[in-house]
Formats: C-alpha cells, sequence, structure tokens
C-alpha cells in the first residue's frame, strides 16, 4: 500500500534508523514522537509505560525489536473495540451525524458506492434541509454511487419528516440500506439533540436505527472531539469515521478516540475520492502508524 501523507512511520524513521540499540534518546524521541502524532497526553503515557515493561521484561536491547512491540501494543489497543457495521436489519437505517464540514456528505456518497459493490439496494436520504446546496452535493454523489434519493420536497423543510418518507420507500420498496444525511451546524446541545431525538422517533415508528455513525474530522485532532461532545453525550451514536486522515498528520488520533469515547472506529476516509473511504483493520492501521 501507498505511504499516506498521515503515516506516522515518517517520524519513527528517525527514531528507529538512529541507531541499533535502545538509548535514553530512543525514549525521549518516542515520547515526542507520540505526542506530536496526537496520540494525546494520557495515551501516550501508558502505551510508553507498557513498552518499558515489555522491553525490560523481555530484555530487549535492540530499536528493531522495541518497534515490533510498539506495533504489537497499538494493534492490540486498537482491536479492543469491534468494527464490525451492523446492517443486518432490513431496511438498515444509518444516520449519519456530526459538525459542520467534517465530511458527512462525502462519507455518505463514498459509502453507498462501497455498499452497492456488495450488492445492497441503497437509498440515502437528503434531511441535511438547511442548505440547498447540501441536498445538491447528496444529489451529485448519489448519482456517481448509482443509487436513489429521497429530497426534501421544499427548502427548510422538517429534517425528521425527510427523513420518514426515507425509510418509509426504504420499508415499502425493500432497500437493504437507508443512510440518512442530518444537518451539521454548530448548535446548542439542546437544539441539537431535539432535532436528532425527533429523526430518531419517526424513523422508529417504522424501523429500528441500525447505526449512529459520527463523522469526526482527523485534521482537527482531540479539538474536534471537544466539538463533538454533544453528539457522544446525547445522540446514541454506535461508531466512528475518521475522515481526511490523508491530510492529517494525526494518525495517534485514531487510537486516542477509541479509547476516550469509548466508541468503535467503523469507517475510515482518506480522500476526497469515490474509492476513498475503508472499513478499519487494527492490524493494516497498526502497521500503516508505526511502519
Ligand atoms: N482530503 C479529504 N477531504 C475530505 C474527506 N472527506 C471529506 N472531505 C472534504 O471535506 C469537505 C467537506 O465535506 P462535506 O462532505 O461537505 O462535509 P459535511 O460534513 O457534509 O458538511 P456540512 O453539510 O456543511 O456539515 C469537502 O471539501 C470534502 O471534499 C477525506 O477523507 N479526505
Amino acid at each position: 500500500m501507498a505511504e499516506r501523507s498521515w503515516s506516522f512511520s515518517n517520524v519513527f524513521r528517525g527514531i528507529f534508523s538512529g541507531s541499533e540499540q535502545i538509548t535514553d534518546d530512543t525514549w525521549d524521541d518516542l515520547e515526542t514522537a507520540l505526542i506530536t502524532a496526537d496520540f494525546g497526553p494520557d495515551v501516550s503515557e501508558s502505551i510508553l509505560d507498557q513498552l518499558r515493561a515489555d522491553v525490560t521484561r523481555h530484555r530487549v536491547t535492540e530499536v528493531k525489536e522495541m518497534r515490533r512491540m510498539l506495533r504489537d501494543a497499538i494493534e492490540e489497543r486498537l482491536a479492543a473495540y469491534d468494527p464490525t457495521l451492523k446492517l443486518s436489519e432490513r431496511p438498515a437505517v444509518i444516520l449519519v451525524v456530526g459538525v459542520n464540514g467534517v465530511g458527512k456528505t462525502t462519507t455518505i456518497g463514498k459509502f453507498a458506492n462501497y455498499l452497492k459493490s456488495f450488492d445492497k439496494r441503497i437509498l440515502v436520504g437528503a434531511a441535511d434541509t438547511f442548505r440547498a446546496a447540501a441536498v445538491e452535493q447528496l444529489s451529485t454523489w448519489s448519482e456517481r454511487a448509482g443509487v436513489d434519493i429521497v429530497k426534501p420536497q421544499q427548502q427548510g423543510q422538517d429534517p425528521a419528516s425527510v427523513s420518514f418518507q426515507t425509510v418509509q420507500k426504504a420499508v415499502e420498496e425493500n432497500y437493504d440500506i437507508a443512510i440518512i444525511d442530518t444537518a451539521g451546524r454548530l448548535q446548542t446541545k439542546g437544539g441539537l439533540m431535539d432535532e436528532l431525538g425527533k429523526i430518531r422517533r419517526v424513523i422508529e415508528k417504522q424501523a429500528p436505527v441500525s447505526e449512529v455513525l459520527l463523522v469526526l474530522d482527523a485534521t482537527t485532532g482531540q479539538n474536534g472531539l471537544a466539538q463533538a461532545e454533544a453528539f457522544i453525550e446525547h445522540a446514541g451514536v454506535t461508531g466512528l469515521v475518521l475522515t481526511k486522515l490523508d491530510g492529517s498528520a494525526k494518525g495517534g488520533f485514531v487510537l486516542s478516540v477509541q479509547e476516550k469515547t469509548g466508541l468503535p472506529i467503523k469507517l475510515v476516509g482518506q480522500g476526497e475520492g469515490i474509492g476513498d473511504l475503508t472499513g478499519f483493520t487494527p492490524h493494516v492501521f497498526a502497521q500503516q502508524l508505526v511502519g
């Protein structure tokens, strides 16, 4: 796989190619690298503690061996969360939520395209009714992915009613999956949650909600996480989507975000193209991060 710009291995290459034996400098450099890559202070410290204990216990002296241990430690921690998407209901209803501009609509386009390759019948719902451009954008993506769309009849239509119509059509016409785009404004917690709560209630009159995916922009790191706090606390989020990892040097965010929220990462966006979305595989990720 081509090396991505977010790859942590660039940072590591310096540390691990400097000398063959582990020295005090190796530990200092490693700590700096973990912080730089946005693992966050707590996760960085606990990785370092674990690694120190492992290195001592196994009497490891070589940098090469330490690198392997780091990779394994990161993989093990990433794998503590289940990345499987729950799509067994028919239709499986997926709500996509998140703050402004994080990549919700783009993700839905890529995700619809990905699911179609498994021969699924997909319907998307444009419940981001505040911006006409948002509906147009989703419409363009649905065309590219070759999936059907339910749009509001007029601008500003109640997002809950568009969601209702989407799920109704999905049930009546036997779609496998309905994906609903919601508005991404930074709102007061009350307004945001009232709107999402209403969307949920009207959907659940017809079908259970299978997944609530919170989209996070990896380039904003810990900051973006703070902005999304209201969703995490109140929206019944079942999984995370990390976007823009292609533009981020903050690969460590991948690990800290799971540990901070207790939520699994289920999808990863690595570009603006329709094919730039993948599932989340801890083994591959640890490899890409550490090299
Ligand atoms: N490089 C890169 N850009 C991305 C990725 N995902 C989304 N984008 C870009 O991010 C910008 C915002 O994406 P949107 O999908 O419009 O975001 P949104 O969350 O739907 O925005 P609102 O509806 O305004 O809340 C667009 O320019 C996308 O092309 C990604 O994985 N990598």
